[in-house]
Formats: C-alpha cells, structure tokens, sequence
C-alpha cells in the first residue's frame, strides 16, 4: 500500500503517463452560503479506476458532476485530454445512480440511447449496444423493459449505455447502492473484468470502504464539508485471484482498517 499525501497528489505525471482528467484549484459554493468544494486537485490515469469516498456531504457527486461537466465549478477548471471542460463531451458518460433508463424502451433500445442521441444509425447503433448488453452480462433480456429487471440488471444497462457510446471516462455515482448485496458482488467482479477488457477510465462514487478498496487502484478520501482532499491512496492489491480470497487478503483488511480509522472520527 502506497500513501500519497494529498498536496503531492497527482505531481509525478511524466508524458507518457498524462492523465486524462485533471481538477485544478476546483471549489464549489452552493447558492452563495453552502461550500461544497475547497480546492481540489486531482489528477487521473488513463485506464486507473478510482474511487471517490468521503463522510456524507463531503461533496463526492457534486465532483462527479463537475467532472462531467453537469455542473460548473465556482472557481477551478477541469481538463480532459488537456481541453478545459465547459459542459458534457462525448468522451465522458455519467452513469446515474437511479439508473435514468427509458420505462417505455427495451433493453436494448436504452443501451442503445447515447448512440441515437449522436445520430448513429439504427443497424448499427443496435449492433453496438448489443455487444455491450451482452458484455455486461444481460445477453437475452435484449426485448425486455426496465420494470421487468432487478435493481442490478437496470445498473447494468446504464453501465452499457455509457460503454456503447465509447466515452473515455465513466463516472459512476453509487452504481452499486440500490442493489443487495450479492448483486453488488457479482457487479464489482465484473467491472473490474470490464474495466480489463475495455481499458476504460472509471471515477466511482462511493460511500463504502470495502467497495473502494476492492475496486481502486486509487482511492481519494474527501474530508467533511467543505470537501478537500484528505489522503490519496493507491491499495496494492492482486486482483487476479479468487475475489473471496482478495477480501481475506491481510493488505485489503489493512486498509480497509486504516481507512476506517481516518474516517471514524467525522462520524463519532
Ligand atoms: N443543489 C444544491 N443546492 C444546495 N446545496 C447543495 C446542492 N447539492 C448539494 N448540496 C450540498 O452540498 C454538499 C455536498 O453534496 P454532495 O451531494 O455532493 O455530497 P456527497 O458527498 O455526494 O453526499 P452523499 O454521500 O450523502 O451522497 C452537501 O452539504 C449538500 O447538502
């Protein structure tokens, strides 16, 4: 386990290692009284799944918005590939966390959504979103309708959405909060599968330590409002293995552990 303190966060990018989104000095005040975000700078790797955990109300989505441009900073800019962001772009997709599927379309027309949206025509825009439906594990539901899928499955139709229409950047926000249990396992399984596979950026949103741990090769602890950034962490771990022995690894419940530690004292 490496500890990145947070002022030297983000420093050591060398050119073949530039990161593809960059936060500079971003602060966030809500209707002039309510500081949401107090100066954070980050930057992310291409292709690192990071998470984003912190106390509640530190802030954790209204970053995410920023960063995906749903959002404008009170002061800060964001970069992507080394463009400013001043709103949404077609290399970034927001999966929501309540899902925002279409009731009236099937499966596949929603995974399908992003592309109609940028004008792809129908053959092949369903030939894409067909790919992804099967990749994220919903091969055969293509003709159903949200209301015929569990909480996990909708997930993972907003998961295919955003892989269909090829974003660099996938921001997640609690993508596994409306799911039990066993559902959220299997769903972290495959997206670190996925995230292999796709070579994607993630920025995950999460109130879990273990999910983070799990998941992240890197791990940003918010503090509590206004939301800075507390610690840097990068969890060492080999995700290679059976995923019941990752979380009885002695380094995963260390850090588990060390995190807890660092974030009790904002809930006691
Ligand atoms: N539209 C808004 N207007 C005013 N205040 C807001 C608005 N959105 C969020 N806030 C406030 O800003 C702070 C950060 O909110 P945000 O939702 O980003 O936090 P969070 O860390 O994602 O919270 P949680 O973990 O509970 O989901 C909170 O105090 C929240 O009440």
């Amino acid at each position: 386990m490496a500890h990145t303190p947070a002022s030297s966060a983000g420093t050591t990018a060398t050119p073949v290692d530039l990161p593809i989104v960059k936060t500079e000095g971003i602060h966030k005040v809500y209707g002039g009284t309510v500081q949401a975000l107090k100066d954070i700078n980050l930057e992310f790797k291409r292709g690192e799944m990071t998470s984003l955990l912190g106390p509640s109300g530190c802030g954790k989505t209204t970053l995410l918005k920023i960063i995906a441009g749903l959002l404008k900073p009170t002061a800060g800019e964001v970069r992507v590939n080394g463009k400013p962001v001043t709103g949404p772009g077609p290399e970034r997709a927001f999966v929501f966390q309540d899902f925002a599927l279409m009731p009236w379309a099937t499966v596949l027309r929603n995974a399908a959504f992003g592309l109609e949206q940028q004008g792809v025509a129908r053959a092949e825009r369903e030939e894409r979103a067909r790919h992804y439906v099967e990749e994220v594990g919903l091969a055969g539901f293509e003709d159903k309708y949200p209301h015929e899928l569990s909480g996990g499955m909708r997930q993972r139709v907003g998961l295919a959405r955003a892989l269909a229409v090829d974003a660099d950047v996938l921001l997640m926000d609690e993508p596994f909060s409306a799911v039990d249990e066993q559902t959220r396992r299997k769903f972290q399984e495959d997206l670190i599968r996925l995230r292999e596979v796709e070579n994607k950026t993630f920025i995950i949103v999460t109130h879990s330590i273990e999910e983070a741990v799990y998941l992240s090769d890197r791990i940003v602890l918010l503090s509590p409002r206004p939301g800075r950034v507390a610690q840097v962490l990068d969890p060492d771990i080999n995700r290679t293995g059976d995923p019941d022995a990752i979380r009885r690894a002695p380094e995963y419940l260390d850090l588990t552990d060390d995190i807890w530690r660092g974030l009790r004292e904002y809930v006691e």
